[in-house]
């Protein structure tokens, strides 16, 4: 099988490997934290389930015993935001280098035990799309749920959207408003996307660039001579992101319709979700961990090949930007859901963090050697996630580790309707857990990630905080610095429509209308 390659680096469970991990395991004596609570507890698995969490539980011989004595045992992260084997931006620079079994077994290593990918229609086709996804999902060691991209309108798409919601668990779909003249959507699109949306409970999500705009300042860097990758982060400003985030969000408000911002990477697109929040609007920003943990410094290295990776949309910002979105993240999560006022209980920055994990190697960046608009846009991330978030926002003391589960894993489940099957360390959840070492480090190199990449855009990185153990479905994948993943054993998971940013929606299109008569009304009484 190709997957049995030696050169993967790592033990291939069921292409020869051998299977040593237990279908029962005892965790023992780590600190078990929910996003709601924590307590030194031990935690029992049984068949891929936890069945139960409490002190001292006594097992007989034949389950394996995993001392967690000084650590901590919380729910294996969820990445809402990935791009595996993703044709993008041409034919030119193929597919994106990690597959489902790559990025999954990279995911693996870095603590992350399930991750939602973004399905690109066929030709428009959302159910082509489906299909061709579910292939190449075949080869998955972990689960994985599905967005799906809206890239045209016609009645075809609007019935698809439907029976995508109703049979195939989809219950997010994407707009992109840039990539002009590849998958960039009008206002009229989004408008009916907007519509359709609110109508099967399935969550919007926007790509919030203006990619006119951007196609605008692409063609100023040219005129003005400049080609190399700087030009990138030039040609499209954090205004053009504020921009198509404020749009965004008047018209998700104007449908009266919960709306999800992926990839907040700069100040001024968090502010506008800020002031919708404040106004108790259902929104909620996504920041990235490329955001949060880097600045623009490297699109300016003089070697094209660094400064390549870095290329991403919207781009990495100007220092500042990541530290503003961090205390953004820490404030947001500070103010959890259970304690804030009703209305902005449903909307939030932060709450999660994903990756856009949408990784191209050296020889494919290259294909914009000459030409900025050429560099395939993305980076990776869905290894190193967890810890680079436990590093720089809980070891740094800015958030707790109660905090850091919800942004790793809990929220997202979430929003995204799977929780407490995913995103708890519960009786009844999934067992996919982690186990992390505060006292251990981690350092981030290509010579020794997982993914397919020769690149990595935290090379260098040693930070606090070691993911030991990850156990994904009851199995232990991941120990010891060793991978033994198990091919085809991820399942996809089905996401029902209608989670909690809809409750109560109905009231608020009432006070929608009545917002709409009250300045009529207030200039009746001054008559
Ligand atoms: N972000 C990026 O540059 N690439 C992935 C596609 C997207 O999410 O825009
Ligand atoms: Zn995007
Ligand atoms: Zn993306």
């Amino acid at each position: 099988h190709e997957f049995c390659d030696a050169g993967m680096g790592y033990n291939v469970v069921g292409c020869g490997g051998s299977d040593s991990s237990s279908r029962r395991i005892l965790i023992k004596g780590g600190t078990v934290v929910n996003a709601h609570h924590q307590e030194v507890a031990d935690v029992y698995i049984d068949d891929g389930i936890i069945a139960d969490v409490k002190p001292n539980i006594k097992v007989g011989d034949e389950v394996a015993v995993i001392d967690a004595t000084g650590k901590f045992v919380m729910p294996g992260g969820i990445d809402p935001h990935t791009h595996l084997e993703m044709e993008f931006m041409g034919t030119d620079s193929t597919e994106t280098i990690d597959d489902f079994f790559s990025g999954q077994a990279a995911a693996l290593a870095g603590g992350t035990t399930m991750h939602i990918d973004f399905v690109m229609p066929v030709n428009g086709s959302l159910s082509l799309g489906f299909k061709a996804y579910v292939e190449k999902a075949k080869k998955s060691c972990m689960d994985y749920g599905f967005h799906m991209t809206i890239t045209k309108w016609d009645d075809t798409v609007a019935r698809e959207m439907e029976i995508m919601v109703k049979e195939k668990g989809i219950n997010s779909f994407k707009f992109f408003l840039a990539y002009k003249g590849i998958v960039m959507i009008n206002d009229e699109l989004l408008l009916e996307g907007l519509k359709k949306c609110k109508s099967l409970g399935a969550l919007a999500m926007v790509h919030a660039e203006n990619g006119d705009a951007v196609f605008e300042g692409q063609k100023r860097m040219i005129e003005l001579g400049i080609t190399g990758p700087e030009g990138h982060a030039l040609s499209r400003p954090p205004l053009l992101e504020a921009e198509a985030t404020a749009r965004a969000i008047r018209l998700a408000g104007f449908i009266n319709t919960p709306l999800y911002i992926v990839h907040v990477m700069s100040i001024d697109a968090m502010e506008e979700i800020a002031k919708a929040r404040k106004l108790g609007q259902r929104v909620v920003g996504e920041p990235v961990v490329s955001g949060l943990v880097l600045n623009d410094s490297g699109l300016w290295d003089p070697d094209f090949n660094i400064a390549a990776k870095f290329v991403m949309s919207p781009p990495i910002r100007a220092p500042g930007h990541g530290r503003a979105l961090q205390a953004a993240v820490s404030m947001g999560v500070l103010q959890g859901f259970h304690v804030v006022p009703e209305n902005t209980g449903k909307s939030a920055f932060g709450k999660l963090v994903g990756t856009d994990h949408c990784t191209f190697n050296s020889t494919q960046k290259a294909f914009g050697i000459d030409d900025f608009r050429k560099i395939p846009n993305g980076v990776n991330g869905i290894e190193e996630r967890m810890h680079l978030v436990w590093d720089t926002m809980v070891a740094s003391g800015k958030i707790s580790v109660t905090d850091y589960v919800r942004i790793t894993s809990t929220e997202c489940a979430r929003i995204f309707n799977i929780y407490p099957k995913k995103g708890a360390i519960l009786p009844g959840s999934d067992a996919d857990i982690i186990i992390l070492n505060p006292n251990s480090s981690f350092q981030i190199s290509s010579n020794s990630h997982h993914s397919r990449s020769d690149t990595n855009v935290y090379e260098g990185w040693i930070g606090k905080g070691k993911v030991e153990i990850t156990i994904v479905g009851g199995r232990i994948v991941w120990e010891n610095n060793e991978l033994k993943v198990n091919l085809g054993s991820g399942k996809y998971i089905k996401m029902p429509p209608f989670n909690y940013l809809f409750d109560g929606i109905e009231k608020a299109d009432v006070s929608y209308i009545s917002s709409l008569r009250a300045p009529v009304n207030r200039f009746k009484a001054m008559q």
